[in-house]
């Protein structure tokens, strides 16, 4: 009987990769369990290798080999060698030694069960995951990008360092994301809410820190309980799959946490509809089976939180980190023109107080009063600019020009040239002393700005319209007054 060949129309090729796959994850797990890799940091023979481990040689080699094979270890002649990425990642010896986590994460999602589990349905909701431990063995995983890719972002959030700020980790694990926020935002304060098991670790972690001051660890039921007020930002990741009821009050009750203005950052992977799959439904399927809910889908989420007033304001992305960031609105309905005037008096008594202050640049020859740096920086911006045309831009008499002129000349802060067209003038411009000034100034303004800057950026139309009506009135009727 001849078989009829089969017209290759699909490829199998896939299956025989996934028993590749599964084989290379047996051996690596295998291999951290011994420790061959904190003895590879620099090179050695299989047979010293099998002599520090207690192996027979014969059979280390063959293991050796395969690690080879699959690019976990580099070979040349009869020494064997980590790779630069097994020597960060595999070695004890390293600082971000991800072996303890690797095989923690393996055996809490292990799918060992997966027919068995088939046959039930699960009892209760509760997961089987071991949070506290999960909570010890991911230390080194958060430093492995995860805290340098967040406190970036929260960088570009927050441009003023000096600025105050209360946050939020909702079941924060560890509390190094929180830790890691009040150490590089001083006078900020983090709280950290987990359940008791957890939060006993996250104490732990924190005080290892010498950080109880600026981080308090909250414990109880996120669910069910109070989460506190008034925060700059609540970070929600990887729990949206332990909300318990409707996401939309979940939503709304971390919105209410939140003061105006203030941001929900939501890490996680979400299927775009209820009846697709998460992307990330393999690395979590034990805890499904065990009767945890899938997490809500991007759908779920945007109705939940548009409901409970925030709106979405950016996705952060980078390679360890990836997060939908919700900004809740500025609405204060108390709010009366009554307290816009108030707000603006004080500005305009801030400013007018601010005559007489001193910008200090760091040295002596570098301190200026506001007058003498903005001369300075209009030089820069016009060079060669006349000294009536600056007592005209600052709306200020010459004589009060000549005299600030004076003093920044005395101090070779600016130079004067004779106008060829007109002997009567002369033309003004920077020294390389005015240059490094105008530099220090610039600076100073960018560190100082951008706050308001990335605010402004920030804000819709309609009410960037609003701001500058109100401006504009505000101009005429200091014209008014003068
Ligand atoms: C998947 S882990 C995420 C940990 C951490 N946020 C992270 O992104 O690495 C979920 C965390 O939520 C906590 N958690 C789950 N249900 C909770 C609840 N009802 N109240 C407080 N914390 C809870 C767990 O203890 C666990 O630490």
């Amino acid at each position: 009987m001849t078989r009829l060949m089969y017209q290759m129309a699909n490829n199998p090729s896939r299956y025989y990769q996934v028993i590749h796959n599964y084989q290379e994850a047996q051996l690596l797990f295998a291999a951290i369990h011994l420790n061959v890799f904190s003895h590879l940091d620099t090179p050695a023979t299989a047979e010293a290798i099998a002599e520090s481990l207690n192996c027979d040689k014969k059979q280390i080699e063959l293991l050796l080999l395969t690690l080879v094979s699959c690019g976990f270890v580099s070979k040349i002649g009869d020494f064997y060698a980590n790779t630069p990425e097994t020597k960060d990642f595999l070695s004890r010896n390293s600082e971000v030694f991800l072996g303890e986590a690797l095989l923690f994460r393996e055996k809490m999602t292990s799918l060992n069960e997966l027919e068995s589990k088939l046959k039930t349905s699960p009892k209760s909701r509760s997961n089987n995951y071991d949070f506290e431990d999960l909570a010890k063995a991911s230390i080194p995983e958060m430093y492995t990008g995860r805290v340098q890719s967040f406190l970036e972002e929260m960088q570009k959030l927050f441009p003023n360092p000096k600025r105050p700020l209360r946050i939020l980790d909702l079941g924060g694990g560890t509390g190094i994301l929180a830790i890691e926020f009040v150490k590089h935002f001083p006078g900020s304060k983090a709280t950290v809410f987990e359940t008791p098991g957890v939060a006993s670790v996250t104490n732990q972690i924190v005080r290892q820190h010498h950080e109880e001051k600026h981080v308090d660890v909250l414990s109880g039921n996120f669910n069910t309980d109070d989460l506190g007020g008034s925060y700059d930002l609540i970070i929600a990741s990887g729990i949206l799959n332990f909300v318990e009821g409707d996401i939309a009050c979940f939503m709304q009750k971390l919105s209410s946490a939140l003061r105006d203005g203030g941001y929900l950052l939501v890490i996680g992977q979400y299927a775009d509809h209820k009846y697709d799959a998460p992307p990330n439904m393999l690395s979590w399927l034990s805890g499904f089976l065990n009767g945890v809910p899938l997490p809500p889908s991007d759908i779920e989420m945007e109705r939940a939180v548009k409901k409970a007033g925030l709106k979405a304001a950016d996705v952060l992305e980078n390679t360890l980190f990836e997060g939908q960031l919700y900004r809740k609105g500025i609405t204060d309905l108390s709010l009366c023109s009554g307290d816009v005037v108030r707000s603006f008096i004080e500005l305009t008594e801030q400013i007018a107080n601010s005559r007489t202050n001193v910008l200090d640049f760091g040295s002596e020859n570098l301190t200026f009063y506001r007058g003498e740096i903005h001369m300075i920086k209009m030089i820069g911006d016009f060079p060669g600019i006349y000294s009536a045309e600056l007592a005209r831009k600052f709306g200020i008499t010459r004589p009060v020009v000549h005299k600030t002129l004076q003093k920044l000349s005395e101090r070779e802060l600016i130079a004067k040239e004779d106008d060829q067209k007109d002997k009567k003038r002369y033309r003004l411009y920077l020294t390389e002393k005015g240059w490094t000034a105008y530099r220090f100034h610039q600076r100073y303004h960018e560190e100082n700005d951008k706050a308001l800057f990335d605010y402004l950026s920030n804000m819709p139309g309609d009410q960037l319209t609003a701001i500058k009506g109100f401006l504009d009135q505000a101009i005429q009727l200091i014209h008014n007054h003068a």
